[in-house]
């Protein structure tokens, strides 16, 4: 087992104690938490935007790290865990829903990414479609409808940026370059449920590379009635997506 650690990630292969199964929410804040509502909760690392912890589940290992923001950061997180390891990527985030019938509190689980992304056209030509693996998907659908939270399985388009690739005008220049001039009510009559942002990656580098992945997220906001959430909902709304995902790893390490 080698003790060399990874390039950026502060860890390596005997930290993770044969964990096959990673937890990965954008937040670093997050992690904790999540860490928490498993069993043996121990900090491993912290460099940059990865902090990473180590829980069990019903006996299993299971790394809980964080991803940062956005396809790049993402995609050293994944290869980096890969490295040591772990096969199986369960994404927990937050999201922007753009179909009015979603409401804030609401789980969505992702069916396949719009690849609004530049880091997953380095793994595998736009061709390829960004899925998630059948199983992992599978067992987020279950968990989310366990938790009794009101859950949406569709399309998520998955954005490099915050601000023009979602097309949001309340900026410092309110303009939004042509290619996304009118984008969000493409993807609404595409049917496209929300925005976030790591999704595309994480699925085309995984899928492309026989890895696994999933993306689980909490509406935090829905862009047809409002642009700044409201933080007192957003709480319980990660709360209950952290929740999910935790169900959705039991369920697939005990499949
Ligand atoms: O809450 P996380 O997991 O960070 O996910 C969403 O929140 C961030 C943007 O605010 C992006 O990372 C987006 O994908
Ligand atoms: O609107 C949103 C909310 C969270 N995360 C996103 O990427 N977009």
């Amino acid at each position: 087992m080698s003790t060399q650690n990874v390039f950026h990630l502060g860890i390596n292969a005997a930290d993770i104690e044969g964990a096959t199964l990673a937890i990965i929410p954008g937040d670093p804040a997050r992690v904790e938490r999540i860490a928490n509502l498993m069993d043996e909760p121990k900090f491993l690392a912290s460099h940059r935007e990865y902090t990473v912890f180590l829980a069990k589940l019903d006996g299993h290992s299971v790394v809980v790290c964080s991803t940062g923001i956005g396809g790049p950061s993402t995609s050293i997180a994944v290869e980096e865990l890969a490295q040591i390891g772990v096969r199986t990527f369960l994404r927990i985030g937050t999201t922007g829903a753009i179909q009015p019938h979603i409401n804030v509190g609401d789980v969505i689980v992702t069916s396949g990414a719009v690849r609004l992304d530049g880091a997953s056209s380095h793994f595998a030509p736009m061709e390829f479609p960004a899925v998630p693996d059948f199983n992992v998907a599978t067992a987020m659908v279950a968990a989310a409808k366990a938790s009794g939270a009101d859950v949406h399985v569709g399309v998520t388009a998955s954005s490099d940026t915050f601000y023009p690739g979602q097309e949001r005008y309340d900026t410092f220049s309110g303009r939004v370059v042509k290619r996304f001039q009118g984008s969000m009510a493409e993807w609404q009559q595409m049917g496209v449920l929300n925005f976030e942002m790591e999704s595309a990656t994480l699925f085309t580098m995984c899928a492309s590379q026989g890895l696994k992945s999933g993306c689980v997220a909490g509406v935090i906001i829905n862009r047809t009635q409002q642009e700044i959430p409201d933080e007192s909902l957003m709480k319980g709304t990660e709360h209950r997506a952290i929740s999910v995902v935790v169900d959705a790893a039991r369920r697939l390490l005990t499949e």
